[in-house]
């Protein structure tokens, strides 16, 4: 099989994780996500994961409730972390290896993270979940993700998420959106598009990781990326 990539680094959301609920994590569709996760593995891709908390807590709107910012950020990040476990569950139970590892030292519920760490476990078939976001507060989980794709060298950074690409508008709000095959990185700028933060966008700009963005939820769709097939939108 012709596979474009040897080295990802797949950005899962949070909120996917709720499946059809309205908070919290759905077993359906971690499993779901599981099985795919280690069809990709058994095709010898080395595959690191970041996953969100926004189907726990958002730094961001925990504030607009009156939370203290860095406080609700924190939260956050432990919620990623729970995400991070959860998912690890589901490889474990779908046969796959993987290994958790914390961007703050929360030793034994993951490994600190080092860059080399991350790299020998997918050198050897494991998953690396690289939990906790940045570790800082005023940053997103595709921050991190971008930051952590550059650190362990992935050719791709695949931002797997509830929408098939990006469009001109954000075609759950405006029906007449038009989406895009691939789209520049300057162009996200000059065009306004809110489908990922221009940090994450800039760091992946300036180091030369190229993103995908993709419906992770519809079955198959993480394979079909990786050979190829032109599903989603490209910004390069
Ligand atoms: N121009 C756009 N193209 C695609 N999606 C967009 C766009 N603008 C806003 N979005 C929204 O961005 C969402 C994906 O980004 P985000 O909220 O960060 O999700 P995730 O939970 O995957 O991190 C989509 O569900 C979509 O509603
Ligand atoms: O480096 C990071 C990454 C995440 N977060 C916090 O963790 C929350 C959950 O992440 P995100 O909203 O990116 O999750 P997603 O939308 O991907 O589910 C964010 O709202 C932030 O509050 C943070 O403070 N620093």
């Amino acid at each position: 099989m012709d596979l474009k990539y040897k080295r990802i680094l797949l950005k899962l959301s949070g909120e996917s994780l709720m499946g059809d609920k309205q908070y919290g994590l759905d077993e359906k569709r971690l499993s779901e996500y599981a099985t795919q996760i280690k069809e990709i593995v058994s095709l010898g891709i080395e595959t690191g994961i970041v996953i969100g908390g926004g189907n726990i807590f958002r730094g961001l709107s925990g504030a607009s409730r009156g939370f203290d910012r860095v406080k609700g950020d924190q939260m956050g990040m432990l919620a990623t972390v729970i995400n991070s476990l959860a998912l690890s569950s589901a490889l474990t139970a779908a046969g796959q290896k993987s290994r958790v590892f914390t961007a703050i030292n929360m030793f034994p519920i993951g490994e600190y993270y080092s860059k080399w760490k991350a790299i020998e476990a997918m050198q050897k078939g494991e998953i690396a979940i690289i939990s906790g976001g940045t570790g800082n507060p005023f940053f997103t989980t595709d921050t991190g993700s971008a930051l952590r794709g550059i650190e362990i060298e992935a050719e791709v950074m695949l931002k797997g998420t509830r929408v098939d690409g990006i469009y001109t508008t954000d075609p759950e709000k405006d029906p007449s959106a038009v989406k895009f095959e691939k789209i520049s990185y300057d162009e996200i700028y000059t065009r306004g598009l809110k489908v990922m933060d221009l940090t994450a966008t800039t760091l992946c700009k300036e180091n030369k990781l190229p993103i995908i963005v993709f419906d992770m939820d519809t079955v198959g769709n993480l394979k079909k990326v990786l050979t190829g097939e032109n599903i989603g939108t490209l910004v390069y």
